[in-house]
């Protein structure tokens, strides 16, 4: 087995994402080799998305995430975009269904380039999110952060995406927070026995809200596509928001969108942008890297 395979460096509005070519090899990218290259500022990354051959029929591949601190994660939105725009420019095809531990996903490619993804069903009960205390209700739990007659954040919406998030409802825009002290406590408190992605949202109109994550296993991102899906679903759940949502995600570049619908039928479809930087090869074991010679521009 050769020792390098092929990555693309992309990003989902400013979520830093690799794109790495598994299939055809047995093995993974392991922790060891995700960390180098976190550590490394060509390559540092949120989540890679490794692509290995279909496990399952009637589905493309199956996605391996794995988060900048080598741990494993069950969903990526921004990062599954990544995958069907990199499948996409290879097959040609418009149309992908993937395996991930957090379920089957169908996602298709529009004309525009924009990419929709069926994100799955979201999951509310205590126990399946998980929280390791029982609450009957999860759309608003007892959970605060700040003086305890004061709180900063408090009375979350918590849900599983595949993943764990907790929506925090705030009244102004989410980046006069100061999210890098508090998202860490929050991702770690003992309420999150597999700890959680820290959201905050400002609902601006029945339409529209503004969302920044903290993301367990990577901390602050500049985007988070399975957050957006669940501060959507969240808004619609609590009565503050409609079914169909604009995500404006204040830590992406020039305030990006994402277009969430909880539909009917229970699924939440995301709709959002990807965006290839460049390609290279990689050692899975090692993490070690080449970026490829870009095309010479010609001068006329
Ligand atoms: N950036 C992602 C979420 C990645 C996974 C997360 N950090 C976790 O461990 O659950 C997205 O776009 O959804």
């Amino acid at each position: 087995m050769s020792a390098v395979v092929e990555f693309a460096k992309m990003n989902g509005l400013g979520n830093k994402i690799l794109v790495v070519d598994m299939r055809g090899r047995t093995d993974r990218v392991t922790p060891e080799a995700a960390i180098a290259l976190a550590a490394d500022p060509a390559t540092n990354f949120d989540q890679i998305m490794a692509i290995h051959d279909p496990k399952l029929a009637g589905t493309d591949a199956y996605i391996d995430i794995v988060n900048c601190d080598g741990t494993r994660a069950q969903a990526c939105g921004n990062g599954t975009r990544c995958v069907v725009q990199a499948l996409s420019a290879e097959t040609g095809r418009k149309l992908f269904t993937f395996q991930t531990l957090a379920g089957i996903l169908n996602a298709e490619e529009h004309a525009d380039g924009t990419i929709s993804v069926d994100m799955g069903k979201p999951v509310f009960e205590w126990d399946k999110i998980p929280l390791s205390e029982e609450f009957f209700d999860t759309s608003r739990i007892e959970l605060q952060i700040g003086p305890i007659d004061q709180p900063i954040l408090h009375s979350p919406s918590v849900m599983s995406m595949g993943n764990p998030h907790a929506i925090f409802w705030v009244d102004r825009d989410p980046m006069s927070f100061e999210l890098e002290r508090f998202g860490p406590l929050l991702e770690n408190h003992l309420l999150f026995p597999e700890k959680a992605n820290i959201t905050l949202a400002h609902v601006t109109s029945r339409n529209e809200m503004v969302t920044r994550t903290w993301e367990r296993g990577a901390g602050l991102t500049l985007a988070c596509g399975s957050a957006a899906c669940s501060a959507g679903v969240s808004g619609a759940r609590t009565g503050r928001t409609e079914r169909k949502v604009d995500i404006i995600v204040a830590s992406s570049p020039n305030r990006g969108k994402l277009s969430i619908e909880w539909r009917q039928d229970d699924h939440v479809i995301m709709t959002g942008p990807a965006e290839w930087e460049w390609s290279g090869r990689l050692d899975p074991l090692s993490g070690t890297f080449e970026r490829d010679q870009e095309p010479e521009v010609q001068a006329k």
